[in-house]
């Protein structure tokens, strides 16, 4: 099965393909380059789910109709809530979550769907999550996908109030998660925890090492994607 995965910035999508000695092969789709390695084709979507989302329809879109995806995976580097996920830990998300998508009212957040449309989550296959966090030693919970970087401890504080459990945010896993769903094929969401979700603080992020973490994961993910079976698809459980 061949596997898409969808990161930010060329570091992290080099973090991908580093794990299998580098790309064996790169090819132009629109905006952005896919470069193949193992089982996976990578590419540098953007930052954000709307370049995210756009990226992931294109790549998504040009596989060949007799080798199309079977699996979408966005991938980096995130903020690690605390103590749960700490800077240099990996997470696997059991939930891909949309945290700022909908309306401020007098009441507090209503996310798009309490607006009547749209959705604000996708759950990943389960038992896909469960080995990729058995192999890799990830801990699975909700990831969230936020449009800004949190940056004091009250939003902190809000977010978790609104999803007790969560591990780590980042920005893009919605918006490819969106893109897999529109053409019916799963996402899973893995992040290397670079920074503590909390007051910002850039000089603290340990990029390097949450990259080294993420080329770690991919070598391991790679044998679980590839046993995958039809059977495990079908016992997926993504709406
Ligand atoms: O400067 C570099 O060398 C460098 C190398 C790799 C990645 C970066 C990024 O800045 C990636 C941006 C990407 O990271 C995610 N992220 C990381 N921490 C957080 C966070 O606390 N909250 C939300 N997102 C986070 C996010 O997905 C960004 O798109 C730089």
């Amino acid at each position: 099965m061949r596997v898409l995965v969808v990161t930010a910035v060329p570091a992290e999508r080099d973090a991908v393909t580093r794990a299998f000695g580098g790309p064996a092969q790169v090819r132009e789709v629109p905006g952005a380059e896919v470069h193949r390695a193992g089982p996976f084709d990578v590419l540098a979507g953007g930052a954000g789910p709307a370049a995210a989302a756009a990226a992931a329809a294109f790549a998504l879109a040009s596989a060949p109709a007799a080798d199309p995806y079977g699996l979408v995976v966005s991938a980096g580097i995130g903020g690690g809530f605390s103590p749960a996920a700490p800077v240099g830990s990996l997470v696997v998300a059991t939930g891909i979550v949309a945290a700022d998508l909908g309306a401020e009212t007098p009441d507090g957040f209503v996310p798009v769907t309490g607006l009547g449309f749209g959705r604000d989550s996708f759950l990943p296959p389960a038992a896909l999550v469960r080995d990729v966090a058995a192999a890799t030693g990830a801990l699975a919970g909700p990831v969230l996908t936020v449009s800004t970087v949190t940056g004091s401890a009250a939003r902190t504080a809000v977010l978790l109030a609104a999803h007790p459990g969560a591990v780590a945010e980042a920005m893009e896993g919605f918006g490819v998660a969106e893109a897999a769903s529109r053409i019916g094929v799963p996402a899973l969401e893995i992040r290397a925890v670079s920074n503590a979700v909390g007051p910002r603080d850039r000089a603290a992020w340990r990029i390097g090492e949450a990259l080294a973490v993420l080329t770690e994961a991919f070598g391991k993910t790679a044998p679980v994607v590839e046993g995958w079976t039809q059977h495990d698809r079908h016992d997926r459980n993504r709406d």
